[in-house]
């Protein structure tokens, strides 16, 4: 795609989204959806959407029968919605790619779509997390992996728990990429009677927001676990978001990102919702259970997990404070008791409300 071509004169478009998850499944569901919109309309971009999974189980039963039953039995996805498990069959042609596999596994999976990725597709990230030992955000290792330029990757964040929107419920999100006609050009792809997209260049704010609210979601449902009331919920996600903020403008993020959609929106939807996998993740271990046996019963992605220790070493790295990240990784990595972690979040050194950046 290049950047000359806009929304208006792109017409048809191929979109793979690769990975047939909880979020890949949905998200290409609503460009399928979005697709019949603009056909009826005549207005915008038609997308012709395919899904890569690994399995050929769910791959199979999305083509017969449009249904993912591993992640959603019984909701009816698009019909036009055709899945493979060959990834160089759902690359060829693909303008735009779009990536929902695990954050730490997108390394190596990149290294072996490499070759099949068309030299000018845009690629789309929807991972919330920060790589580990590299400390790099998702449009940083799809970058350096796929040696582009920062005009042909992009993110798309925000409150987007996966099961309400599959059901068709209302929602919104923000599609981040630096170069502006790029994130239009996608936001007109993936607008559909229910998901309404926004616009935004501020990618570094986009991901951090997306990445940080896994964290504090795993510390909120600890809270919750531990028997806390609301008090103490809403005082994690607030000085949650300030310690987001922090992080997200250190690295260059502009501060308005971290209270939109990306932002707040992303870290209430988290916070609030037991269908949140890292806050349920947070809950079952503020209840008493141990590290081991919540990780045994977590089948789905809880990305803040594994994302707490990278996060903490990149705040770390650029002289952040971030109490509540740092909480959130002597428990899930350094065996430290949700009430240790409680009395050692709360003695820390009293300070204004306002501080660093
Ligand atoms: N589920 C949700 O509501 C939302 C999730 N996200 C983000 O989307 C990303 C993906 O999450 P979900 O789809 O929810 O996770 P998921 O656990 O539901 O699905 C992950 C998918 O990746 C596949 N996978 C696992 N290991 C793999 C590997 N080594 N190579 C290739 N594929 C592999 C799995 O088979 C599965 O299809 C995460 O970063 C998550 O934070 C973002 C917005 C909403
Ligand atoms: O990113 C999400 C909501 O926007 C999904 O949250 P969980 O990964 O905690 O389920």
């Amino acid at each position: 795609m290049t950047d000359q071509m806009s929304a208006d004169n792109v017409g048809r478009v191929k979109v793979a989204v690769l990975g047939s998850g909880s979020w890949g499944t949905t998200f290409a569901n609503i460009v399928a959806d979005a697709a019949d919109l603009a056909r009826k309309s005549g207005e915008g971009p038609v997308a012709e959407v395919v899904l890569w999974g690994r399995r050929a189980a769910v791959v199979d039963a999305i083509n017969e029968s449009s249904e993912n039953p591993d992640y959603f039995p019984g909701i009816t996805l698009n019909g036009r919605l055709h899945a493979t498990t060959d990834a160089a069959e759902a690359l060829a042609g693909a303008r735009v790619v779009v990536l929902a596999v695990p954050s730490q596994t997108l390394r190596e999976n990149l290294a072996s779509w490499r070759e099949h990725i068309a030299e000018d597709a845009v690629v789309v990230s929807l991972m919330k997390g920060v790589e580990l030992g590299t400390l790099m955000r998702m449009s940083q290792v799809v970058g350096e992996v796929l040696e582009l330029s920062e005009k042909r990757i992009a993110v798309v964040s925000g409150p987007n728990l996966a099961r309400e929107i599959i059901e068709r419920q209302p929602a919104t999100a923000v599609v981040a990429c630096p170069h502006y006609e790029t994130a239009v050009l996608l936001q007109g792809l993936c607008k559909s009677a229910y998901f309404r997209p926004y616009t935004s260049t501020d990618l570094v704010g986009v991901e951090i927001g997306g990445a940080m609210k896994n964290v504090i979601g795993l510390a909120v449902g600890v809270a919750e676990g531990m028997g806390f009331g609301d008090n103490t919920k809403a005082s994690l996600i607030t000085r949650g978001l300030a310690e987001t903020t922090r992080l997200a403008v250190t690295l260059g993020a502009d501060e308005h990102t971290l209270s939109g959609l990306a932002g707040m929106g992303d870290l209430v939807a988290t916070c609030s919702s037991p269908l949140s996998r890292n806050r349920t993740f947070g809950e079952k271990l503020g209840a008493g259970k141990t590290l081991e046996q919540v990780v045994a019963e977590t089948r789905q992605t809880a990305e803040g997990v594994k994302s707490s220790e990278s996060i903490l070493e990149l705040g770390w790295t650029h002289g952040v404070d971030m109490p509540i990240t740092e909480a959130v990784v002597k428990m899930m990595h350094h065996d430290m008791s949700p009430a240790q972690a409680l009395l050692a979040f709360m003695s820390r050194s009293t300070k204004p409300e306002r501080y660093g950046v």
